[in-house]
């Protein structure tokens, strides 16, 4: 970790509750925590939804102290050159717990069974003859032997499907898009699916853990209804537009599908039968809310501190050792000439680079460049404007 000194005292305003832990790497000259502030630098965030929201003009950073950023215009950050972090698997074996807790639960009709057994309340002496009775509607099935379709095979879905493994399940897998590190971590004996059309029509419990696209918005939806196998019970802990819910209302009332839990209640899901609803609590516990702010935190001060970044989802991954004399950081298109561009406008000022770092992201590239001494206070403000002149910077800021 970085520490250097900040030109001024950034301000960092939190827009959920975050945990204690991670406000506490913000506790030191460098930062002031501020909620009511209209401009601040950086903005610490769980699911508040943001979309309608106006940056002000100092905005510099944005952490999602969890995973899913589709509460984040992203696509509007990038163009005003706000990098936006997450923090990757920082929540994950919170979810998996919940995931594993609730496949086996709701097969064992547990939740409604609970229900009912507190309705007996009034019966008096009556209560163990009434439960011996009234059991035979909550009979359950077995996992051991079932097979679990995992759709997403990222931070939580490996988890899951290792997991599931262990408890005697056959699982298969759908993510055309795994990472070579979680494949690594993934055991071989999790099938492959390669459509996911042949996930739908193998598995007994579908579980999706997918973030929330153009492309997966909906993928719940009666064509899919229409391959699985009658019964299927189908998890969603990761965002309630994944499914398309007139066509699941009817898959719940002709049996289709046995049983939809879900992390997402609104109107409309909380009036279908046989739905388990939960407050969206995948990452409510104490622990993945630690992890979560502290890792968001500690990306944010980096960022601010030393423009180095980790973990955006619309910024490159740029590290480079902090010398403590001067750096610029620049964000800008992702066009030829830009560096030279950069370089002709420093040595205009008669300064020296020391090294230097460019990494590029789809449109956009982000640059960062070391002087060999501290720019004299005076040209700070000069070079910062003749860098914001060159045609292609979305910002730039000295370090
Ligand atoms: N309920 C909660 O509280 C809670 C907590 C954490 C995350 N989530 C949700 O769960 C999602 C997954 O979290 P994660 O930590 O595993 O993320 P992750 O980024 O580690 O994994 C997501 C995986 O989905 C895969 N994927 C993307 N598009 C796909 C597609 N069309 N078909 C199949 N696979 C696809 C990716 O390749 C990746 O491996 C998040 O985006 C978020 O929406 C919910
Ligand atoms: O995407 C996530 O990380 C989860 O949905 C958790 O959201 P929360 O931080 O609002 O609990």
């Amino acid at each position: 970790m970085s520490t250097i000194a900040l030109e001024k005292v950034a301000i960092i305003k939190t827009l959920n509750n975050i945990a204690e832990s991670g406000l506490n790497v913000f506790r030191d000259d460098h930062f002031t925590i501020d909620n009511d502030h209209e401009n601040p630098d950086a903005i610490v965030v769980r699911s508040f939804n943001m979309h309608t929201m106006e940056f002000g003009r100092h905005l510099k950073a944005i952490a999602r102290a969890g995973v899913g950023v589709n509460n984040i215009p992203v696509d509007k950050c990038t163009q005003e050159g706000i990098a936006v972090f997450n923090t990757p698997g920082a929540n994950a074996n919170a979810v998996k717990e919940l995931v594993l807790t609730s496949l086996i639960a709701s097969s064992r009709n547990l939740f409604a069974g609970e229900a009912w057994t507190k309705t007996l309340g009034k019966e008096g002496k009556q209560i163990p003859k009434l439960v011996e009775a009234g059991k035979k509607q909550f009979v359950g099935k077995e996992i051991k032997g079932k097979t679990l379709g995992v759709i997403g095979l990222g931070a939580i879905g490996a988890l899951v499907a290792n997991d599931a493994l262990q408890l005697d399940m056959n699982v298969i897998g759908f993510d055309p898009f795994i990472s070579v590190d979680t494949a690594w971590n993934l055991s071989r004996n999790v099938q492959r699916a390669l459509t996911l059309d042949q996930l739908f029509a193998k598995a007994d419990y579908i579980t999706v853990h997918v973030p929330l696209t153009d492309d997966t918005r909906g993928m719940f939806n009666e064509k899919a209804f229409n391959i699985m196998k009658k019964d299927v019970h189908i998890l969603n802990f990761s965002r309630g537009e994944l499914v398309n819910e007139t066509d699941m209302k009817i898959a719940l009332e002709n049996g289709k599908v046995g049983k939809y839990i879900t992390d997402f209640p609104n109107e409309s899901v909380l009036n279908m039968k046989n739905t388990i609803t939960f407050p969206h609590l995948g990452a409510s516990t104490k622990e993945s809310e630690e992890n979560c702010a502290i890792m968001a935190a500690r990306q944010v001060k980096e960022f601010l501190e030393t423009g180095n970044i980790k973990n955006s989802v619309n910024f490159p991954n740029v590290s480079l050792p902090y010398t403590g004399k001067q750096r610029i950081a620049i964000f800008h298109q992702n066009v030829p000439n830009m560096v030279g561009n950069i370089t002709t406008a420093i040595s205009s000022y008669h300064l020296n680079i020391a090294d230097m770092i460019n990494r590029s992201r789809g449109d956009y590239a982000y640059t960062l460049i070391d002087i060999d001494k501290k720019v004299d206070s005076d040209d700070i403000p000069n070079l910062k404007e003749k860098m914001n002149e060159i045609p292609g910077i979305v910002t730039a800021r000295i370090i």
